[in-house]
């Protein structure tokens, strides 16, 4: 027993220069802990709520109600609770909101409660954060590095697909991962180069150049694996986010850069084409965030063969997950703390997912702060899979160094992921 002493939120800005919530807590014996809430751009309608003033600071963005909250009501209730209870100190956040959807205070102000509490429980139990979040699977996950932004994170300016990433699947170890996914990066910047295409970054540090097609992305990104001297597939693969419920209107997908308007049934098909043509190992929101029809024929059509993620349609809830699980909706989930707003319930995501036999992915937002909780997470959980953006971008960067931290710790008591394959 541990007793949390002080709980201190403030705001402070995030990668986009928006406001968002920093909480510093510190336990009896000046045990301490600071996190940050990320941010998402591309949100899905199910999300838990995230809180803003609307009033004329930061454009109506402020989180000065939100940090009030913390400053009064959770601080109160928190305040001589066991900060090594992880379970209780969130329990505790969820019955002080009171509502289904964190609505009252935000799980803007329960998450960065949540995580400050646990990693100064780490400190004061002396472990590193992903040993007291541990269920000790100690996986290195595999990097999946979004190197080509579009969609609403690059300002709808060229690709219709919000996220091309490369998953170094063949790399030996997670740091061999890093380098492979850097060097690609930098052989992608000189084919957009060459093709007299802008260079400039979106909100996870991919490039967002006026591409012609949703394919145009791929055959870049293939192109750029082998002039760095890898092979597509077998030593890193192709995953993507087309994040589609952001342009699924009035019951069709449409393709703007490409001019098309598709059923899902016909969106399924295009992805299937994709992963014929393509070695794309993952897809994530193929279909939007209610097309629960869509989606279970789509994993009946690509499910054997390609991992079909949920985010928008399952916003890490367990309500949610279990329905696609029994409903054979995807396979995977995708887990984004600040979707749910605490950490038991992610953790409890994750193990429903696992117990399904489904695979989950752990994901930063567009909008983050260099806060690298979900690196140590996604070692413990053992997930297998992180994807937090490119290898550009500070906020991005630090989560993947900080696993690189993670790998020289663990030596040989952590495998890395892609070797499993
Ligand atoms: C990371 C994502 O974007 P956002 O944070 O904008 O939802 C995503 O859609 O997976
Ligand atoms: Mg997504």
């Amino acid at each position: 027993m541990v007793q949390i002493e002080k709980v201190i939120g403030r705001e402070i800005i995030d990668s986009r220069g928006n406001p968002t919530v920093e909480v510093d807590v510190t336990l009896v014996g000046g045990y301490f802990g600071r996190a940050a809430c990320p941010s998402g751009a591309s949100t899905g309608t199910h999300e838990a709520i995230e809180r803003r003033d609307g009033d004329s600071r930061f454009l109506g963005k402020g989180v000065r109600k939100v940090v009030e909250a913390i400053n009064t009501d959770i601080r109160k209730a928190l305040t001589g609770m066991d900060g090594t209870d992880q379970a209780a100190v969130d329990n505790s956040l969820i019955s002080i909101d009171g509502t289904e959807n964190k609505g009252r205070i935000g799980a803007n102000a329960l998450l960065p409660v949540s995580m400050a509490v646990a990693r100064a429980a780490a400190q004061a139990l002396q472990v590193p954060l992903y040993e007291h979040l541990s269920e000790r699977n100690y996986l290195l996950p595999v990097p999946y590095m979004n190197i080509l932004n579009g969609g609403a994170h690059a300002n709808w300016q060229g690709a219709d697909f919000q996220e091309y990433m490369i998953a170094p699947v063949g790399a030996p170890d997670f740091p061999e991962a890093v380098r492979w996914g850097c060097e690609v990066y930098h052989s992608l910047k000189s084919i957009l180069k060459k093709q007299d295409l802008s260079t400039g970054v979106g909100d996870e540090g991919g490039f967002a150049p006026k591409v012609p097609s949703n394919r145009a992305p791929l055959d870049f990104i293939t192109e750029a694996i082998e002039a760095a001297g890898y092979k597509p597939g077998s030593d890193i693969a192709l995953a993507l986010d087309p994040a589609s419920s952001e342009f699924f209107i009035d019951g069709t997908y449409e393709l703007k850069s490409e001019g098309k308007k598709l059923s899902s049934e016909e969106m399924a098909g295009y992805y299937q084409d994709l992963t014929a043509a393509y070695p794309v190992i993952s897809i994530e929101d193929g279909l939007a965030e209610d097309d629960w029809d869509g989606w279970i024929a789509m994993t009946k059509a690509i499910g054997k063969k390609v991992q079909l993620v949920g985010d928008d349609l399952f916003v890490t809830n367990t309500k949610r997950i279990s329905r696609g699980i029994s409903e054979k909706a995807a396979n995977a989930v995708l887990i984004k703390l600040n979707q749910i707003g605490t950490i038991t319930e992610t953790i409890a995501a994750v193990t429903m997912a696992r117990n399904a036999g489904w695979n989950s992915m752990i994901s930063h937002r567009s909008g983050e702060t260099v806060d690298s909780f979900i690196a140590d997470l996604s070692v413990s959980l053992g997930t297998g899979q992180i994807k937090t953006g490119a290898p550009c971008r500070g906020e991005r960067v630090e989560k993947y160094n900080q696993l690189i931290r993670i790998h020289e710790e663990l030596g040989s008591k952590a495998t890395y992921a892609g070797k499993r394959r």
